[in-house]
């Protein structure tokens, strides 16, 4: 993914609302360094899995539907999780290609037996339309076909992905430059991996490559962390609990400087203590941090992409 990294840190060298902490960072991996917290994919038992290829479509559909959930105060991204667990447990051609090109909003809310409309729900059936109908199209309706098909390369994963379905391609312009986030393209790579533990379907060459996730809890929690800093502006605009709008420079340079800050951090400890660590592992810390930690105030962007 060297275009997220290329792209991020441009942004982080030309912010003007974010700050990327350099002793931030060494604070942080000098209390780090000598145990890196280990966070298990799925501590929390809420995702399907049968070893098999009906996991990769799970796991698509869910990354397909993977953003936005602060808007409803009690949703969350478990309630989509386990929601999309049990309609398949339930019936096992929920997500069939033709099936997913053909569900409306009830109808997601009846699988996810969610009693009201879904933040963004009228994107949410949009995406679930698009992956059913590129999956028909190119990939014999089956998730596990992509995966198959970029020979256990991750950064193929991402890019064929971004390449078929438009709504996996977050990118933005900020300041005239074209920046690469790709958020649930690499989640979807990072996903495979850590439910096949890195084997069969989730077996990846260049896992190493993906970058952070760049939702809205990771900047939360480098920044209570000190290793992001905010303008007095942006501070308030986030305390107070105001919408930052897709695509403004606030919110670029918070998502950009959070996958930049993350590979400084991890250059740090190859550097310190030899050890290399993938930035899927920081991610996963941060991310269980954040969300234990339901006081922290996260910044708020009505966005299909996170
Ligand atoms: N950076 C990053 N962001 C992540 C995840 C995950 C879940 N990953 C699963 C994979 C293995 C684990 O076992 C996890 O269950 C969701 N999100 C994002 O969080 C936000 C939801 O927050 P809240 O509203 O509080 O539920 C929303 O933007 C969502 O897209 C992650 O891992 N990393």
């Amino acid at each position: 993914m060297e275009e997220v990294r290329a792209t991020s840190a441009w942004v982080a060298s030309h912010s003007s609302h974010v700050t990327v902490d350099s002793q931030g960072i060494e604070k942080v991996v000098e209390s780090v360094e000598n145990s890196i917290p280990k966070v298990e994919w799925n501590y929390e038992g809420i995702h399907y899995f049968d070893n098999g290829p009906l996991t990769v479509q799970y796991l698509f559909v869910l990354d397909a539907l993977n953003f936005c959930f602060w808007p409803d105060k009690d949703l969350n991204y478990d309630d989509l999780a386990s929601g999309l667990k049990e309609a398949l447990q339930n019936d096992k051609t929920v997500f069939d290609a033709d099936r997913l090109q053909k569900y409306t909003g009830p109808e997601l809310r009846e699988l996810l037996k969610w009693p009201r409309p879904l933040p963004l729900e009228d994107e949410r059936v949009r995406l679930m339309h698009e992956v059913g109908f590129e999956l028909e199209r190119s990939f014999g309706g089956k998730a596990s076909n992509i995966v198959e098909s970029c020979g256990k390369s991750a950064v193929k994963l991402v890019s064929i992905i971004a390449r078929h379905f438009p709504g996996f391609r977050d990118h933005t312009v900020y300041k005239g430059h074209q920046v690469f986030l790709y958020k649930r393209a690499q989640i979807f790579a990072a996903d495979v991996w850590g439910a096949f533990k890195g084997e069969g379907y989730g077996e990846f060459s260049d896992v190493g490559s993906i970058t952070i996730f760049a939702d809205y809890i990771v900047p939360a929690v480098l920044q209570q962390l000190g290793v992001l800093k905010y303008s007095s502006n942006l501070d308030s605009i986030i305390k107070g609990n105001k919408e930052i709008g897709s695509g403004t420079e606030e919110e670029v340079e918070l998502r950009a400087c959070s996958i930049f800050a993350v590979e400084k951090m991890r250059d740090l400890i190859q550097k310190r203590t030899g050890k290399q660590v993938l930035s899927v592992e920081l991610d996963l810390w941060l991310w269980a941090y954040g969300v234990s930690n339901p006081s922290l105030q996260h910044h708020r962007t009505l966005s299909i992409y996170y």
